[in-house]
């Protein structure tokens, strides 16, 4: 309460951060409070983070809902009567279950006949019956709803996203200044729009509901230049600490054949808010074909087409007969297979223990119907936040992940992808996380988002289907170059040709390019990686045999 008073009085003097940073500090303390949700949504939309407002007044949502299903509110002043006795009627015929009255009603025939017939549908009839008492509580639950779906549809907006579903932000939209003097005096009119508006996003937030995902599957555009600037995992990868342990690791498990350096792109063509780059080198001269690293991934995650350990990516079946081996999870219901009980130990150790038995369809749906390797990355976030819940960790202070690049858009634009946040809550519930835990907040999700997408190797199968993708801690920090001296092949690092000592180590990220034409390498490494190649090839506009 005492956060929240604050944050408010930051709020009323315009200082967003401070309002923000006092609701995360509440939320810590009091995490299913939904006016803290409610308010910290208002702060993220006014310091320009729509993406993370709307989450928040989704939570706020969640934690409203809770109480709506074990109560009806109704609002009714004279104005309304006639809508409160359809409501009635409508609750009479579908003979729904019991529930409470919260509302203010002045008319108590109404109210009594509610209490009679019971009803579970949310139904809300705002009303502009000045004699209704302002403190009262059912009214302050109406008003804080009303807020956090207006504050949605401001976000849905900023992050321009549109949809005849919601067609009614534009209403909201022309209101603007309610919600700039936070205050919600709407007129009877605009209530009722309000109140279709509400009843549609009720709907959409029903998991049963099968339009559910595809609703989800919109985009917008949102501002991402330089990360979330209380994320101090980015201060933490700068450390000379981090530098000369990384540098070490590499130095063993190349057995001192590669090092470490902290490298200089042009800065015209890096957008990275990392201030240093890491890159790795040649310590001795190397020659063509030798084997420079082998690495194991770090994850690994498959889309289920075909048979593999679950924990190392091993195809299952052999190719010659067919037959499928494996090791499968001792627990009951859990489908997991490994390739033996060493794998599955492993696993289990790693990540498996929240995910066991779990039903990950949803999100399986999700990576299977996708066209594009990257739609497997939703696999790896759940990977990693179950390694995070293991450890009692943010997910970003994972230590074999934590040094890894972040993608940042060229132009501090990226397009918005309005199915992270599902699959976010998707997430959460699969792993046993609370929506309401801070550690596990959205903006945490995009920046794993942000870092998986720069930092895996991902293949499809024979059908073109995106198949499977492992993530590395160590050979991640190899860069790019358009006409690579090293390759990547069955997690081992090796040499396309002689490498000198000193030289710096790079391989190709898009593999094989022949697909490739100069522009469309380059436009796929702005997209996917956030920089613009300037290696001879790319400024000559040459081709490797040229
Ligand atoms: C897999 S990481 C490579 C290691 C990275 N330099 C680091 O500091 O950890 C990929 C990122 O490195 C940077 N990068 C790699 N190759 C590059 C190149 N040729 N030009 C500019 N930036 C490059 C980009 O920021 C890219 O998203």
């Amino acid at each position: 309460m005492e956060k929240r008073l604050k944050g408010n009085r930051a709020m009323k003097k315009c200082d967003y951060k401070t309002a923000r940073e006092e609701y995360t500090e509440g939320l810590l303390e009091t995490p299913e409070d939904p006016a803290l949700w409610c308010n910290r949504s208002l702060a993220f939309l006014k310091e320009g983070y729509p993406e993370l407002a709307l989450m928040d007044a989704s939570r706020a949502i969640l934690l409203l809902e809770k109480k709506m299903n074990e109560t009806i509110t109704v609002l009714t002043g004279n104005s309304y009567k006639s809508r409160a006795n359809e409501t009635i009627n409508e609750a009479k015929s579908s003979g729904k279950g019991e529930f409470k009255i919260i509302s203010f009603l002045k008319d108590s025939d109404n109210t009594q006949k509610l209490v009679e017939i019971g009803k579970e549908k949310l139904s809300c009839i705002l009303s502009q019956n000045k004699n209704c008492k302002d403190n009262d509580d059912s009214e302050k639950f109406v008003r804080m709803l009303f807020k956090v779906f207006y504050r949605q549809a401001v976000a849905f907006s900023k992050l321009e996203i549109w949809h005849k579903s919601i067609e009614s932000c534009k209403t909201f939209l022309n209101m603007q200044k309610h919600i700039e003097k936070d205050s919600i005096e709407i007129s009877n009119t605009d209530c009722l729009q309000l109140l279709s508006h509400c009843e549609k996003k009720h709907a959409a937030f029903t998991k049963e509901d099968p339009e559910y995902f595809k609703f989800y599957q919109y985009y917008g555009v949102m501002n991402y230049k330089m990360g979330y600037p209380w994320d101090c995992t980015q201060i933490n990868r700068d450390s000379e600490e981090l530098f000369e342990d990384l540098k070490m690791q590499l130095e063993v498990l190349s057995d001192t054949k590669l090092s470490l350096t902290q490298v200089e792109f042009d800065k015209s063509s890096n957008s990275s808010s990392m201030k240093i780059q890491y890159g790795v080198e040649a310590l001795r001269d190397i020659s063509a074909k030798s084997i420079l690293m082998e690495e194991t991934p770090f994850l690994n995650v498959h889309n289920r087409f075909i048979s593999r350990c679950d924990y190392c990516n091993l195809l299952l079946i052999d190719p010659k007969d067919n037959t499928i081996e494996f090791y499968e999870c001792p627990e009951t219901g859990c489908k997991e297979v490994y390739c033996d009980s060493e794998c599955w130990q492993l696993a289990s150790n790693e990540f498996h223990k929240p995910l066991c038995g779990k039903d990950i369809t949803p999100i399986l749906e999700i990576t299977q119907s996708g066209e594009a390797t990257g739609s497997l990355n939703f696999l790896f976030f759940l990977k990693i936040f179950a390694i995070a819940k293991i450890r009692g960790i943010c997910p970003l202070d994972i230590d074999e992940l934590k040094h890894l690049v972040r993608y940042r858009p060229i132009h501090g634009k990226i397009l918005y992808q309005h199915i992270w946040s599902s699959m976010y809550m998707c997430t959460l519930e699969i792993l046993g996380i609370s929506p309401f835990d801070v550690r596990f907040d959205f903006w945490v999700y995009l920046e794993c988002i942000h870092m998986i997408r720069c930092n895996v190797f991902a293949a499809t199968d024979d059908q073109g289907r995106p198949d499977c993708a492992s993530c590395y801690s160590l050979i991640s920090l190899v860069n790019h170059d358009c006409n690579p001296n090293a390759f990547m092949i069955d997690h081992e690092l090796t040499a396309a040709r002689e490498i000198k000592k000193g030289e710096p180590v790079t391989i190709s990220y898009i593999g094989d390019d022949d697909n490739y034409d100069n522009c469309s390498r380059q436009s796929h490494f702005a997209d996917v990686f956030g920089f613009i190649c300037k290696c001879n090839r790319c400024e000559q506009h040459v081709t490797v045999d040229e």
